[in-house]
């Protein structure tokens, strides 16, 4: 997706994708997956997610990324923080107790803006992204958190029912992004209530993606 596609959806205010409450997924696995303190979170393309003050409130340090300015300045304001903010290369630093999201390009993010990761929680980013994007996408997930497991949510559809995003990300695909080097566990997968946009029916998945071996 180009950025302008998403600068407009923020101006415009049209996110639905963005929930009121935490992810039950998140909640579910959040104990298996180690996310309690002090255990630093990536959270890529993270938007205004309020999964982010869960993992918070569990002690987890938070690092986000998040292309629109509107979305990072909104999390603050809604959290009444007033974070300090630095450049950071091409990026934005908004830095506040227990939480550092950086504004602008994910793949302007660097390993050393960052420090070490324990663990990546993706909601809404791989799938947010076109097929040609994605193995990008991974790769830099790998190289910004080369040893952290990670808990990904997918969705599957007939996708030639609905545009995307959210796209479609079948277990192979998965496999083919991450399955070299690390073991791939379907946790759940489950009928989205509603279906997909209220429409097309869609099953949602939560797949542990393991740590690296040291
Ligand atoms: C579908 S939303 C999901 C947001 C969040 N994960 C959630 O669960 O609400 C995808 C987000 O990715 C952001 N995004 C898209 N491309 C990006 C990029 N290249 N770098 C950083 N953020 C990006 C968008 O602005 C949008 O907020």
């Amino acid at each position: 997706m180009q950025h302008h596609f998403w600068h407009n959806k923020w101006e415009k205010g049209e996110i639905g994708f963005h929930q009121d409450d935490t992810h039950p997924m998140l909640m579910r696995f959040a104990n298996e997956l180690g996310f309690a303190g002090p255990c630093r979170v990536l959270v890529p393309l993270c938007g205004k997610s309020h999964d982010m003050t869960y993992l918070l409130k569990r002690g987890c340090e938070v690092i986000g990324v998040e292309l629109s300015q509107v979305a990072v300045e909104q999390y603050f304001a809604a959290q009444d923080i007033v974070p300090d903010i630095a450049q950071r290369g091409d990026l934005l630093r908004y830095k506040a107790p227990g939480i550092t999201l950086f504004c602008g390009d994910f793949f302007a993010l660097k390993p050393e803006y960052i420090g070490s990761v324990d663990a990546v929680y993706d909601r809404a980013a791989l799938v947010a992204l076109p097929a040609s994007m994605r193995m990008a996408y991974c790769q830099q997930v790998l190289t910004l958190a080369p040893q952290a497991k990670q808990l990904l949510i997918t969705f599957e559809y007939d996708q030639s029912a609905l545009p995307g995003p959210p796209f479609a990300i079948p277990f192979a695909e998965i496999h083919q992004y991450y399955g070299k080097h690390r073991e791939v566990t379907e946790l759940i997968s489950e009928p989205l209530a509603g279906g997909l946009k209220g429409t097309v029916p869609a099953t949602e998945h939560a797949w542990l993606i393991g740590s690296a071996p040291r």
